[in-house]
């Protein structure tokens, strides 16, 4: 199992079945701003309000093999053992398919997530304990709190300026310093930091080692 973090937006996204788990898949889907279709005869109410609030299309029926034609990513999540395979059998190698009863029959399987902005951290246990992966993202939860959201939007516009800025051979050690923890909980550091960093992008200091 080869983690990657996929970009969505945009991506055509078909969810079969509208139970609880698909329920719960999709929850996380609408954060990435992709099209996503539900095709399932019932769904649970928050896909229907989902529906009527126009984040996803809901398409009261059961699934057939056009639907899966044009999504790049499929989730197989109806009740019904064989009604999944048959989704599994339809998709194309090309397609990126989760099946969530019979995780071999798919190409990838959906990890516990805790999110601080742009810090992702997920946890999998290759679907051997689901519910381990959910007990170690309660723990991540407690050890990152939420101050990493800002941090991470302040390491990450350091980075960029530095990548603009700065020669490579100094980047490294520069962005190695910021993330020693010392500005996690301090915002007035951060701040502070980022006024230095723009006074020095005057011109004529742009080549110039800044920490010599
Ligand atoms: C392989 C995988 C495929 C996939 O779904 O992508 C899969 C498969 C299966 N799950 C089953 C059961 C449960 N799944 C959960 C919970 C979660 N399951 C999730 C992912 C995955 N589940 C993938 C592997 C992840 C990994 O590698 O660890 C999470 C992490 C992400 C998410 O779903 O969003 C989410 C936690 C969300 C959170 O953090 O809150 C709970 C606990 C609960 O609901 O509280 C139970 C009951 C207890 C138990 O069984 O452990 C069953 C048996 C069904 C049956 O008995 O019929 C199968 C089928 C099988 O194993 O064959
Ligand atoms: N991967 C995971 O995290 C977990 C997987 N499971 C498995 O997931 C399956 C689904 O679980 P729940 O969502 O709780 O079931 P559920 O019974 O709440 O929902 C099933 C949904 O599938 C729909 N459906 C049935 N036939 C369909 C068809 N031909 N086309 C389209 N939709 C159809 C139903 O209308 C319903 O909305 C379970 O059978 C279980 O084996 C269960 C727990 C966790």
């Amino acid at each position: 199992m080869y983690p990657i973090h996929v970009n969505l937006s945009g991506k055509t996204v078909v969810v079969a079945g509208g139970g609880l788990v698909a329920y719960r898949k999709i929850k996380d889907l609408l954060n990435e701003e992709a099209k996503i279709t539900v095709i399932s005869p019932v769904v649970v109410k928050e896909i229907q309000q989902w529906h009527t609030e126009k984040k996803l299309t809901w398409i009261e029926r059961e699934v057939k093999r056009a639907d899966l034609e044009e999504a790049f990513l499929i989730i197989a999540a109806t009740n019904s053992k064989e009604i999944n395979s048959w989704i599994a059998e339809q998709t194309s190698p090309k397609q990126l398919v989760n099946v969530v009863d019979q995780p071999d029959l798919g190409n990838f399987i959906v990890p516990s997530v805790v999110k601080r902005g742009k810090l992702i951290l997920s946890v999998s246990t290759s679907g051997a304990s689901p519910s381990l992966s959910k007990s170690i993202k309660k723990e991540l939860q407690q050890k990152y709190s939420e101050d990493y959201e800002t941090y991470l939007d302040f390491l990450f516009q350091c980075r960029s300026i530095f990548k603009k800025e700065f020669p490579e051979k100094y980047r490294k050690d520069l962005l190695t310093k910021l993330t020693d923890q010392s500005f996690l909980y301090d915002v007035e550091k951060q701040r502070s930091y980022k006024q230095e960093l723009l006074k020095i992008l005057e011109p004529k200091l742009v080549n110039e080692p800044i920490n010599e």
